[in-house]
């Protein structure tokens, strides 16, 4: 399982190094002239973050995450591993939002202005900081 675990906490990271990156590439993109070589360039960098890094790091996360729950390594008697499923489930939902965003800049429909992708950049971050202290400090 400790394999299973370094699996895990690998893809985490390349799932959430993406889950950072890509509102900032959206903050720069809402404000790049529609049709414009830029414009074209973010559609490019957005697809393959999305698809090629952040969806499957995050099917790997699951996966991998799941093997240790079936492999009965938590102990749902305590709180912490419901709030962990709480938040991540979140995370899940965030990535799927993001989905969204990624469509309606592909085909030139974005209006969300470029402070709202600076503040959902912090989405994230707080869902991580949440997720590790659950998992490490295991609080209750
Ligand atoms: C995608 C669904 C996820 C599932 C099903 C899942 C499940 C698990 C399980 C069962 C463990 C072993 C728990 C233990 O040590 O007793 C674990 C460890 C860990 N998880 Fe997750 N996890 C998920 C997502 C995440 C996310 C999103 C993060 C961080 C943002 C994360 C961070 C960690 C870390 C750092 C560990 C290692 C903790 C240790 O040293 O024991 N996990 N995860």
């Amino acid at each position: 399982m400790e394999w299973v675990k370094a699996l895990h906490v690998i893809s985490v990271i390349a799932w959430m190094a993406g889950s950072l990156y890509l509102p900032r590439l959206f903050v720069y993109h809402s404000v790049a002239e529609k049709g414009s070589v830029q414009s074209e360039t973010f559609k490019v960098m957005e697809r393959r973050l999305y698809r090629g890094i952040m969806t499957p790091a995050m099917i790997a996360s699951w996966i991998f995450g799941l093997i240790m729950v079936f492999n009965g390594m938590v102990d749902w008697s305590s709180g912490w591993p419901w709030v962990k499923a709480v938040f991540v489930i979140a995370l899940s939902g965030y990535h799927g939002w993001m989905g969204g965003f990624l469509r309606a800049f592909k085909e030139d429909r974005n209006v969300k202005p470029q402070k709202f992708f600076r503040m959902i950049n912090e989405v994230p971050t707080l869902l991580m900081i949440v997720i590790v202290i659950m998992v490490i400090v295991k609080p209750f």
